[in-house]
């Protein structure tokens, strides 16, 4: 699979969030990051935003669910219009269930884990995910700096993922920039989202093109890019 850039909305200008999808064109999808204030201490948006958003824009939309009750809400985010929902191991009650229900809406799956929350008991859980997420800060917040200590579980989660000879996209989420993304890509992540190195630059879709590059460098040098 080709690598896969995915600008994150926190970053964005809440005010102008259908201009602000525009100048990502290119993307491959909008990651918007929904926060409740318990999960994380951080409130952005919910079901009715993203259901604006998903006919605002024609990328699909990555909906990165940091709220508890995740088994409750995250069908409601594939009705509201996300093409994937991801919702977090912590938060979950029901794994299985509801990555059932989502891909039964027609989303793809997708569970996150915190950065101390280790891959390994999630090993047996993976065929029924259509994408991981490994948080490469603490989640709440934008603009804060990668944690170099989560690149040995990228490289321990595409290492089961080769194992088990799945289709799992492996994304990675926080401090990705121009400085970092390299060494996610060498380590065995596919999908990046980039919410200040995107949205903080003045050409937010040359970011993106900029970002692709170097992730698709690295991943062809690291040799794992064509295996999967
Ligand atoms: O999930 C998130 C924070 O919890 C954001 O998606 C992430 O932090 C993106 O911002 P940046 O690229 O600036 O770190």
């Amino acid at each position: 699979m080709a690598v896969q850039i995915n600008p994150s909305i926190l970053s964005a200008d809440f005010s102008r969030l259908a201009e602000e999808a525009k100048a990502v064109e290119g993307a491959d999808w909008l990651h918007v990051d929904v926060m409740d204030n318990h999960f994380v201490p951080n409130l952005t948006l919910g079901v009715p935003i993203v259901e604006s958003l998903s006919r605002a824009t024609d990328i699909p939309l990555d909906c990165h669910l940091m709220i508890e009750d995740a088994d409750r809400w995250a069908p409601q985010y594939v009705e509201a219009g996300a093409g994937s929902v991801t919702f977090h191991a912590e938060a979950c009650a029901a794994p299985v269930r509801t990555a059932r229900e989502i891909r039964a809406k027609g989303a793809r799956a997708s569970m996150a884990l915190k950065p101390a929350t280790p891959i390994e008991p999630y090993e047996d859980l993976l065929p029924e995910l259509d994408m991981l997420l490994i948080m490469t800060v603490e989640p709440g917040f934008g603009g804060q700096a990668f944690l170099d200590i989560m690149l040995p579980k990228i490289r321990r989660t595409r290492e089961l993922i080769s194992k088990h000879g799945l289709e799992l996209w492996l994304q990675v989420d926080g401090g990705v920039s121009a400085s970092t993304i390299e060494r996610c890509a060498e380590a065995g992540a596919d999908v990046f989202v980039a919410g200040s190195a995107v949205y903080g630059t003045d050409d937010p879709a040359a970011a993106v093109r900029m970002l692709r590059d170097q992730a698709t460098g690295a991943t062809t040098a690291a040799g794992w890019a064509c295996d999967h």
